[in-house]
């Protein structure tokens, strides 16, 4: 695990696009795993900003996304698909097509979990997943558990994460009670992974999931077993690793 530490949000911000975009620049076509959440506006935000200076060509890069909440429409604000939209790819040169988020209004969640995976492999698999973290420790939506879960999957929403994520929702009853997810495995499996944590309130997890036991009940701490991972944190995040 490489551990990079920057002075604030935006030079983690950054170092994230900065690896984002090398692989874009050594290979055209990759397939690049993308995350929602506050964290990775600001490496959005760089690589639309490279984009803009003609740094970075997105004509042939595909991607898949993390997740999607159950039940929310693509054009719904909240919906990953939209946030995607507003975020990266309204601003940038890809094609819609070859961009890939879980359709939360599937009316069979479980063909659609399946569906997901063959097409992340129909892809050739993921080359760098960006990730972020949810304050529990979980890693797209994989809620802490008993087990590892293995692929894409539909899941229920531990009242933590409705809570943390009903900051976007006018209530919280607004908020999805379920996703669709990747799975531990669906993650994984990708060759390489960027975990992007940010802010004081993600020190003590920062440091559970960076050096403490690798469990499903900390489902980021499988991180650990991966060989080729990146974490880039500001200095508030980073406060408690020592
Ligand atoms: N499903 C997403 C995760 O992919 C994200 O990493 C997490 C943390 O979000 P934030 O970056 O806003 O703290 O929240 C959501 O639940």
């Amino acid at each position: 695990m490489k551990i990079i530490v920057e002075k604030t949000y935006e030079r983690m911000c950054r170092m994230a696009a900065n690896i984002l975009s090398a692989q874009i620049i050594l290979k055209a076509d990759s397939v690049l795993g993308l995350a929602t959440g506050s964290t990775p506006c600001g490496i959005y935000k760089q690589l639309i900003d490279w984009y803009n200076k003609g740094d970075v060509d997105f004509s042939k890069v595909r991607t898949v996304n993390l997740d999607e909440y159950v039940g929310l429409a693509p054009e719904h604000d909240q919906s990953y698909r939209y946030y995607m939209d507003q975020n990266l790819f309204d601003h940038v040169n890809i094609d819609k097509a070859n961009t890939h988020v879980p359709n939360g209004l599937a009316k069979d969640a479980q063909a659609e979990c399946l569906r997901y995976d063959k097409l992340i492999q129909s892809l050739g698999g993921t080359d760098v997943q960006l990730l972020g973290i949810g304050l529990n420790g979980h890693i797209g939506f994989n809620e802490p558990s008993d087990v590892f879960d293995t692929g894409t999957h539909c899941v229920d929403l531990t009242e933590s994460t409705i809570e943390a994520n009903s900051r976007f929702f006018e209530r919280e009853e607004d908020v999805p009670r379920q996703a669709i997810t990747m799975g531990i495995k669906t993650i994984m499996q990708a060759k390489k992974i960027v975990l992007a944590i940010n802010g004081e309130k993600k020190r003590e997890i920062a440091k559970n999931a960076l050096y403490g036991p690798v469990t499903p009940l900390c489902p980021a701490s499988v991180l650990q077993l991966h060989p080729d991972v990146t974490v880039v944190l500001d200095e508030a995040a980073a406060g408690l690793l020592g």
